[in-house]
């Protein structure tokens, strides 16, 4: 059975130190580079965000990493290996955005989160106990253990999102690549996810997550890769999730939203910390201090 992506290969997953990607470029077949000379690291037991607008090569970095669209230039290194080598040994999940997937695949739960075990298995996929034990503690871990004989087209985004978090943790991958895994999902289960994700930096993974929302980046990232066709900045939260970094990359964008009612203020006491004001003078830390002064939309007066 294969994963139910879109024209897309399987999943393959392995393992090593941290992932860095040195000077990449793709131009995809209609002539179009989506990322050029693209370069960071990121070491292990952290979670990195890595934001953009939409376009700005975001999707382009991950099918890179798994070997989906070949590199015009540059390399992979995946917990320091070559990524082919570290996708052979299974190393590197992947939870797709839920765009990606034909949900109309008729396939249960449980079958999607022993897809994350194939990597483990013979040629003839003969399911073992211990795959068995590794799906039946993933779908405990993410809360869907009651769901497993449901067909996946049966489910709400957040318990999509759920499963496919399952399936990486089924995969036992040392580098987990989600992206954009809060769409369509409620606070709780955003909530549940960034739990489940600190869990697994504690026991030295290494996550890359693409996320719109730039709110939370703060609270639970300890790095930041920014994006637009190449890598404008990357590093600590607290030192990449600048000012001028954010304009650089979201540009329009970001000043339509201060121009929009809110306007964007340098905290004058840590210059590292940007709070946007919102329309009803709520202000909204888009990145902290270290000091617990990073929780999106406190309240409170309007800063001076
Ligand atoms: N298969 C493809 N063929 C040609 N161009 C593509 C292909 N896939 C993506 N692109 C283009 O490459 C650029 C980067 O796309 P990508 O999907 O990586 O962006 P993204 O940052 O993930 O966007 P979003 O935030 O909207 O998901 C876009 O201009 C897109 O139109």
């Amino acid at each position: 059975m294969n994963v139910p992506l879109k024209g897309r290969p399987a999943a393959q997953a392995q393992a090593g130190d941290g992932l860095s990607v040195d000077n990449i470029s793709v131009t995809y077949r209609n002539g179009h580079t989506a990322l050029r000379n693209a370069s960071f690291s990121i070491p292990r037991g952290t979670i990195t965000a890595l934001v953009g607008v939409n376009g700005s090569g975001k999707s382009t970095l991950f099918k890179s990493i798994m070997g989906f669209v070949p590199l015009a230039t540059g390399s992979v290194s995946i917990l320091g290996q070559p990524a082919r080598e570290a996708l052979k040994k299974n190393l590197v999940a992947y939870v797709p955005q839920s765009e990606d997937v034909d949900w109309n695949f008729p396939v249960l739960v449980e079958d999607v989160v022993m897809m994350g075990r194939y990597g483990h298995m013979n040629f003839l996929r003969m399911t073992r106990s211990i795959d068995r034990e590794a799906v039946d503690a993933a779908l405990e871990r993410v809360g869907m253990a009651d769901f497993r004989k449901r067909q996946i087209g049966e489910l709400s985004g957040g318990q999509k999102k759920r499963v496919f978090l399952a399936r990486a943790l089924a995969q036992e991958g040392e580098l987990i690549l989600l992206d954009e895994p809060f769409t369509g999902v409620d606070v709780r289960t955003e909530e549940a996810i960034i739990a489940l994700l600190q869990g697994l930096r504690d026991e030295g993974r290494v996550m890359l997550v693409s996320t719109h929302n730039l709110g939370s980046v703060p609270r639970f990232c300890d790095r930041a890769v920014l994006v637009n066709r190449t890598v404008l900045a990357s590093g600590l939260t607290a030192e990449t999730f600048t000012k001028a970094n954010l304009e650089k990359a979201f540009g329009g964008v970001l000043r339509q939203f201060i121009l929009g009612g809110a306007e964007l203020h340098q905290d004058a006491a840590d210059k590292r910390q940007v709070t946007v004001l919102t329309d009803d003078e709520r202000p909204f830390v888009i990145y902290g201090d270290g000091n617990g002064n990073d929780a999106a939309a406190k309240k409170g007066g309007r800063k001076k």
